[in-house]
């Protein structure tokens, strides 16, 4: 091919190869009388896939878009079909091959992912969808942009607004011939043969972000490109078969419930792209990435100390429950605690062993918090001032254990409202948000008292495994199933009652268990600030 290619095209010279595809080859090339750098993707016109002629027909729907590239020019010369298109810099595939490492660091993929979720609202937006997306087709562009990712590579491109009608294209329940990439194609366009859409690209965004976190990739790209039928079968079960916790163990929350989210969308749904942007953007800054919006290639160094402080930055919030006095109370009462006497939401006496044993270790002096709290405490040669600390002095699984306590002692919703708070507070006070041990514990005390306790036999672990009593103890109810926090969130502000809500902190537990991290999200703290605004309500 090279032999045949002309020194000239258009108004342009040509220069060096840049790229060769499937399709055609790319050069660097020069436009004669104002020198301005570009590149000019050729190809045949008979060749057997015209993509640049399909090209041609979408970049002008996509010009003037972030990330986009400019189309300059682009016509038949002979016999070479040409697209005139901005100049740009390596592809994410190159950049990430050069490196020599085997996996991505989060604040490179999470910038990624902002970007790469923009370009496809915007190429959404007009009506396109792309239907090629992998590390191929993203690219850095060249100085002044070379913290930006241009999309390319539109020969797959499709409109699914459909011209004439501008309503969205049907879908079929005939298979169709997978048109795409092996390792990234959405599991229902790749595996299934289904029409694809707007929520496929999201869904190859997801496993593109996914495999870049994973060390060595995802398990099907490992074995390189399919040479037989017997292999592209083999990758498409692997795909298939692989569930979203399993993919993403090991890497934040956010990119598995992404997943989820893509995967439950339904043909015609639009996606929610703000608020996935939000969510990588909020993930990066939890882990003290700034400036996220750009890609900043190789990565900045960590900037330690802005992590160390924002550890350690207390959160402020109303407190009755965080502040040293309060704990104080709550830690004696516990000393003496007679769950007989105490008044509570409900008939709870059943439960008192199980509870007993859960929270034993309180009813002991508990050392740590003891010494961290006391005033008369005798242990002065720990505490030589015997002032009490401040309460982001308390460690975090402290001031869980103490808002369980707190919560288990509660006698109306107004005070499970303002526990609720603390906790939310108490989350959101250090950098990881993932919810421990000692947060699973609130959230089965909360359940609790939320219930009607009399009918159970056992304390519910919101996190783990649940009874058999049928009553208490149903399925999953559909919003769980469809792991969807956004609409427990959605669904607390108008909960009729206790009952409801606690079966939505038992959804709520189930959910954030089953996320690979068990990290809080936006949406989570969501549905707890909504919940707290709801006890109140219903006080
Ligand atoms: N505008 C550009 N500026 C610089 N390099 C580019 C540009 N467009 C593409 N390239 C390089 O050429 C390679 C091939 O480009 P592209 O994917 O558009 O062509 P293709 O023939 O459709 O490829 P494939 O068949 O692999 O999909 C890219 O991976 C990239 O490295």
């Amino acid at each position: 091919m090279a032999l045949s290619i002309p020194r000239r095209i258009n108004n342009y010279w040509l220069e060096d190869c840049l790229g060769s595809g499937y399709s055609g080859s790319i050069f660097r090339a020069c436009h004669i009388y104002t020198g301005q750098r570009v590149a000019i993707k050729l190809q045949n016109v008979d060749h057997e896939c015209p993509t640049n002629r399909y090209e041609r027909a979408f970049y002008p729907m996509l010009q003037g878009g972030e990330g986009m590239p400019t189309l300059w020019a682009a016509g038949v010369e002979g016999i070479w079909d040409f697209l005139v298109i901005d100049l740009l810099g390596p592809s994410l595939d190159s950049l990430f091959r050069k490196s020599g490492k085997n996996k991505m660091d989060l604040r490179s993929v999470c910038s990624i992912a902002i970007q790469l979720i923009s370009r496809l609202q915007i190429m959404h937006t007009r009506g396109v969808l792309h239907r090629d997306i992998q590390l191929g087709n993203c690219a850095i562009g060249l100085s002044a942009n070379n913290k930006t990712i241009y999309m390319i590579d539109f020969g797959f491109s499709k409109q699914y607004i459909d011209p004439h009608t501008r309503r969205h294209i049907p879908d079929s329940k005939a298979k169709r011939d997978f048109l795409g990439n092996y390792w990234f194609t959405s599991v229902g366009v790749h595996c299934k043969g289904k029409v694809p859409s707007r929520r496929d690209d999201l869904e190859a965004a997801a496993l593109m972000l996914i495999h870049l976190l994973t060390p060595g990739g995802l398990s099907w790209t490992r074995n390189g490109v399919p040479k037989t039928d017997a292999q592209h079968d083999r990758i498409k079960r692997d795909k298939l078969t692989a569930r979203p916790e399993d993919l993403c163990r090991g890497i934040p929350a956010e990119f598995e419930e992404f997943l989820r989210y893509c995967r439950r969308l339904k043909f015609a749904d639009c996606p929610d792209y703000d608020h996935w942007k939000d969510e990588f953007k909020e993930l990066a800054n939890e882990h003290g990435f700034s400036d996220i919006d750009d890609f900043v290639w190789p990565p900045p160094p960590p900037k330690v100390k802005s992590q160390i402080t924002a550890l350690h930055q207390p959160k402020p919030g109303p407190a009755p429950y965080n502040n040293a006095p309060n704990m104080e109370e709550v830690l004696n009462g516990l000393a003496k605690l007679n769950l007989k006497e105490r008044p509570v939401l409900g008939d709870q006496t059943n439960t008192l062993v199980a509870l007993r044993k859960e929270y034993g270790a309180l009813q002991k002096p508990v050392k740590t918090a003891v010494i961290e709290i006391s005033s008369d405490s005798d242990d002065s040669a720990d505490h030589p001032t015997n002032i009490p600390p401040p309460p982001n002095r308390f460690s975090k699984a402290t001031q869980l254990h103490n808002l369980a306590a707190s919560a288990h002692k509660a006698t109306d919703n107004r005070t499970l409202s303002m526990i609720v708070t603390d906790f939310v507070a108490c989350l959101q006070s250090t950098r990881s948000r993932m919810l421990t041990k000692e947060g699973f514990q609130f959230l089965d005390t909360l359940y609790k008292q939320l219930a009607d306790p009399s009918v159970f036999a056992v304390p519910l672990r919101t996190s783990r495994t649940r009874s058999t009593n049928q009553d208490v103890f149903q399925p999953p109810a559909r919003h769980v199933k469809l792991g969807a926090l956004i609409t427990l969130r959605r669904e607390v502000t108008t909960a009729p009652n206790n009952r409801a809500l606690a079966k939505m902190v038992a959804d709520f537990g189930t959910v954030t268990n089953k996320s690979s991290g068990r990290t809080i999200t936006k949406d989570g703290i969501a549905f707890l600030e909504g919940l707290a605004e709801r006890l109140k309500a219903l006080n």
